[in-house]
């Protein structure tokens, strides 16, 4: 059995280059990823502005206040005052505002006071810059302000928007074709029989994919029979599937017919199985080319398998430069740890925050891989390395958090 590290670098590898780049409308890119590093249009804020509503005004005719100043305009965000200010004056200015030319700072409004016949009481001083910005503090006209490979997110969307980028280059998304596999499944909603349960993957792992920048076609339930796969294969097919997904039949049992109608269609497999708990039968390959994944049917091990290696094939395919890697932190025990086996474990935990130190994580009682209620409590998983000694309450551990991945 391959090592978890292993197995995913082999997926990641065989995920291939990056997909083509198409450009979207801003509006449409929330969780694309960027395919070319983003270059400002313009320099903003565009000319010096005001930070406050106010006087706009020389720093050298308020230092002795207080002191009365003539007012001589107004400037107003969108509208500027077009003349100068030259000694003595004030233009009244407001939040966004263009300072203009001949003042050099701005005095909040709180501390001056308006008086009828168009002059302005100023009560309290202001040093030269006071709630200026100057032009360009934001950024320049050709900065390069979001990086390739950037999830656009709504900070990065809002940067986008003011560097004046109507549409942006990202990534095409890659088709993923889910496949469940079982005679025992039925569609939640529908009756079950005496020996059948409800088909719970399908839809975790396309809320998976879909999250993890992937876009998810749902091919339903294969029965236990190689035409049933086998029809669901050409449909995949048919969808212009970028990755093939199975889930369960990747055991050794009599019924689990995947690989051997997956081999039978042409099908390369790169590795079967690998040194993880929860999701030892991983199987993976490629058809004609198509990355191909056999999530284990185990709801617990289905998930966390799609977690470490069918998310990192999906972000390497638009063109994550992380993807290969796992986002992991460090917590302390809240429990003890036993002993672990030759198998890397992925062990199922409630997060506690603390204040001024590391978050206490504290370990599910049963790790039975049916269980999605465990699961779905959860808040991260513990990573115990294979033949991690046991712990005890206290030390310090690794761990994946769960939050905003699955
Ligand atoms: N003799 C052995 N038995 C098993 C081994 C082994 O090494 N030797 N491995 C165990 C491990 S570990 C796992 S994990 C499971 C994985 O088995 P399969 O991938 O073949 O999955 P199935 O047998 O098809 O199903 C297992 C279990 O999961 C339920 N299931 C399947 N698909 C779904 C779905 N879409 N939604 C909800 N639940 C699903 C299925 O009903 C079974 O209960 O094998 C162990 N056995
Ligand atoms: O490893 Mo299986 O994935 O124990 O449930």
């Amino acid at each position: 059995m391959i090592s978890v590290a292993e197995a995913r670098t082999r997926i990641v590898a065989a995920a291939g280059a990056p997909l083509a780049t198409e450009t979207v409308p801003l509006a449409e890119c929330a969780g694309r990823t960027l395919a070319r590093d983003l270059v400002a249009m313009r320099t903003q804020p565009p000319f010096a502005a005001s930070a406050m509503d106010g006087w706009a005004v020389r720093a050298a005719d308020v230092a002795s206040a207080p002191v009365e100043l003539r007012v001589v305009g107004t400037s107003a965000a969108g509208r500027r005052f077009a003349g100068t200010l030259g000694a003595g004056e004030a233009v009244r200015i407001f939040t966004g505002a263009p300072v203009p030319e001949g003042a050099d700072t701005i005095v909040v409004q709180e501390n001056a006071e308006a008086l009828d016949e168009g002059h302005v009481r100023i009560r309290e001083g202001a040093a030269a810059g006071r709630f200026v910005r100057p032009r360009g503090l934001d950024f320049e006209e050709g900065d390069v302000l979001v990086p390739a490979g950037r999830s656009l997110d709504a900070r990065s969307l809002a940067l986008a928007a003011a560097m004046n980028h109507p549409a942006l280059p990202v990534r095409r998304r890659p088709i993923v074709a889910v496949i469940a596999t079982g005679d025992e499944l039925v569609m939640p909603g529908e009756t079950p029989g005496p020996d059948q349960i409800v088909a719970s993957n399908l839809f975790a792992i396309e809320a998976l994919v879909a999250a993890a920048g992937g876009e998810p076609v749902s091919l339903g339930i294969a029965r236990d029979t190689k035409d049933a796969i086998r029809e669901k294969l050409a449909a995949a097919r048919a969808a212009q599937a970028d990755v093939i997904v199975t889930l369960g039949g990747a055991s050794v049992g009599a019924h689990d017919l995947v690989q051997e109608t997956l081999r039978e269609a042409g099908m390369r497999l790169g590795f079967w199985k690998i040194a993880m708990r929860p999701g030892k039968p991983l199987m993976h390959g490629t058809l004609d080319g198509t990355l191909f994944l056999g999530l284990p049917g185990n709801p617990v091990s289905s998930l966390v398998c799609a977690l470490l290696f069918l998310r990192p094939a999906i972000r390497a395919l638009v063109g994550d430069p992380h993807a290969d890697g796992l986002a992991t932190e460090w917590a302390v025990l809240g429990a003890p740890l036993p002993e672990n086996d030759g198998r890397e474990d992925y062990v199922r935990a409630t997060l506690a925050p603390r204040p001024g130190a590391l978050p206490e994580v504290t370990p599910a009682p049963i790790q039975d891989s049916s269980m999605l209620g465990i699961l779905a409590r959860a808040d991260a998983l513990i990573v115990r390395p294979v033949k991690a000694p046991a712990l005890e309450r206290g030390e310090v551990v690794e761990i994946v958090r769960l939050d905003g991945v699955m």
